[in-house]
């Protein structure tokens, strides 16, 4: 082969095949007669190929919430040497017992320039989160900031499903079911387990990752909106089968109860042929997702936003929820149009992806790309100073909210923080002044000019 790891990469991930819809029983098949048909384990399966299940859910869960896949591949996933501990780098998972938990509303700045040679792996940065991994339940918050494609090495974790979200530079993810491509605007969804590898389609690559240790992500319910809107099922994309005969040393990293592991395999364990199953890595592309809003007049909650929910046993809180901002309309007539003052039992990870998010004031010291901010349980938040002038005082014509993307983690359980986020270099200092010098208006000579104020 020829041309850089960088070319390479780029032109395989040219015109990739998918197979869609989100939560199908999707089949691949790289070789002709490579997937057994009428039976999933039969006395010896296709091609001289090893059958294997991949099991993302207990093997009673109710239909509707079952997730496994069958994998058949040239070698067992078994057949592998003891995995021995390896360097955490900046990943740590919950119970995240090292910091005390700060009611205080934080933003930090992107992550900084990783060293040459960071790969996905060694770039993933761990905020905070909550839960125990131990007990599948909760979420991590990371950051990723990377330079280098991974080689001869693949990752997965154990401990949940990641949802990572590219902020910058493209992601090609050769996974055990095929080949995707995230870019920035895109969304991939590797389920538990399932191991990967991570080139980079730029000089360099920086995003954020859910990890989700609870039920897996799944499209909400749409209730009164009906049989279709917010994300579409078919709009998810799952790969199809492509795999590596690669005999050789690979590294696999599995992330175990919150360290990492690595054992030496002697060949590719990108080695599946063919598979089938919905337990199955997607990307979808956030700029799909159909935005439902008000038009007569209000705010709604940013939940009718909500493109994944990881559901927990108290039917409508989630463990988490993925949320986005997507471009759209607003035609709210009498109505303060950004995002309200509130106080929220839930907590919020916020991130951006693209632009400025409309109820921050961007550039510099403010909300950026890359960047992130957290509003844990209850604590004040809302539009700063700045918008809320501007907004209170607007013309109300219609008005296309069209110049970002952000997205929230927003989680059932307080986020709270490693240390290497609360004593970050990019931690900003000041947040709590964006609120600042929102005046009082009540009293004599209060209020909007022309509107009564209290005598
Ligand atoms: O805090 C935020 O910016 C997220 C958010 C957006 C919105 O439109 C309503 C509530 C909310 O928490
Ligand atoms: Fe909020």
């Amino acid at each position: 082969m020829t041309g850089t790891g960088e070319e390479r990469a780029r032109k395989t991930a040219e015109g990739l095949a998918h197979s869609s819809g989100f939560g199908n029983a999707h089949t691949s098949e790289a070789v002709p007669g490579a997937l057994p048909t009428g039976r999933n384990s039969p006395q010896r399966a296709p091609l001289g190929l090893y059958a294997e299940q991949l099991s993302g859910t207990a093997f009673t869960e109710p239909r509707a919430a079952n997730r496994r896949s069958w994998l058949y591949r040239i070698r067992p996933s078994a057949a592998h040497p003891p995995f021995v501990r390896a360097d955490n780098g900046g990943v740590r998972a919950a119970p995240f017992t090292g910091t005390v938990p700060d009611p205080n509303r934080l933003r930090w700045d992107p992550l900084p320039e990783p060293a040459p040679g960071t790969d996905f792996v060694a770039g993933l940065w761990t905020l905070g989160g909550n839960g125990d991994v131990t007990e599948r339940s909760g979420m991590a918050v990371h950051l990723y900031h990377a330079n280098s494609s991974m080689e001869r090495r693949v990752f997965s974790s154990a401990d949940g499903e990641l949802l990572i979200v590219p902020e910058r530079g493209g992601l090609l993810l050769r996974t055990e079911f095929g080949l995707l491509r995230a870019e920035p605007g895109h969304i991939a969804l590797i389920p538990r387990g399932v191991r990967f590898r991570v080139e980079l389609l730029a000089a360099s690559a920086r995003g954020y990752v859910c990890e989700n240790y609870g039920r897996p992500f799944q499209l909400p319910d749409l209730g009164p909106i009906g049989a279709n809107g917010l994300a579409n099922a078919r709009d998810f994309l799952a790969p199809v089968a492509a795999y590596e005969d690669v005999e050789g040393p690979h590294e696999v990293v599995n992330k175990f109860c919150g360290n990492l592991w690595t054992a030496t395999y002697d060949h590719s364990p990108l080695d599946v042929v063919a598979w089938h199953g919905n337990h199955v890595p997607y990307v979808y592309d956030l700029r799909h997702f159909n935005v439902i809003g008000s038009i007569s007049f209000d705010h709604p909650d940013p939940s009718i936003f909500t493109v994944l929910t990881s559901p927990s046993d108290t039917p409508g809180l989630a463990g988490v929820d993925f949320v986005v901002f997507a471009p759209r309309w607003l035609v709210g007539e009498d109505t303060f149009r950004p995002p309200y003052f509130h106080r929220n039992v839930m907590s919020e990870y916020m991130g951006l992806i693209e632009g400025a998010y409309d109820a921050k004031t961007g550039g510099k010291g403010g909300f950026v790309p890359g960047g992130g901010s957290l509003h844990n349980m209850m604590s004040a938040h809302g539009p700063d100073r700045a918008t809320y002038e501007k907004a209170s005082t607007a013309e109300l014509t219609p008005q296309k909210v069209d110049d970002g993307l952000a997205f929230m983690f927003e989680t059932r359980w307080p986020v709270l923080l490693t240390e290497q986020a609360r004593t970050a270099d990019h931690l900003q200092s000041g947040y709590d002044d964006v609120w600042q010098g929102l005046e009082r208006q009540w009293g004599p000579g209060g209020g909007f000019p022309g509107e009564p104020s209290r005598p």
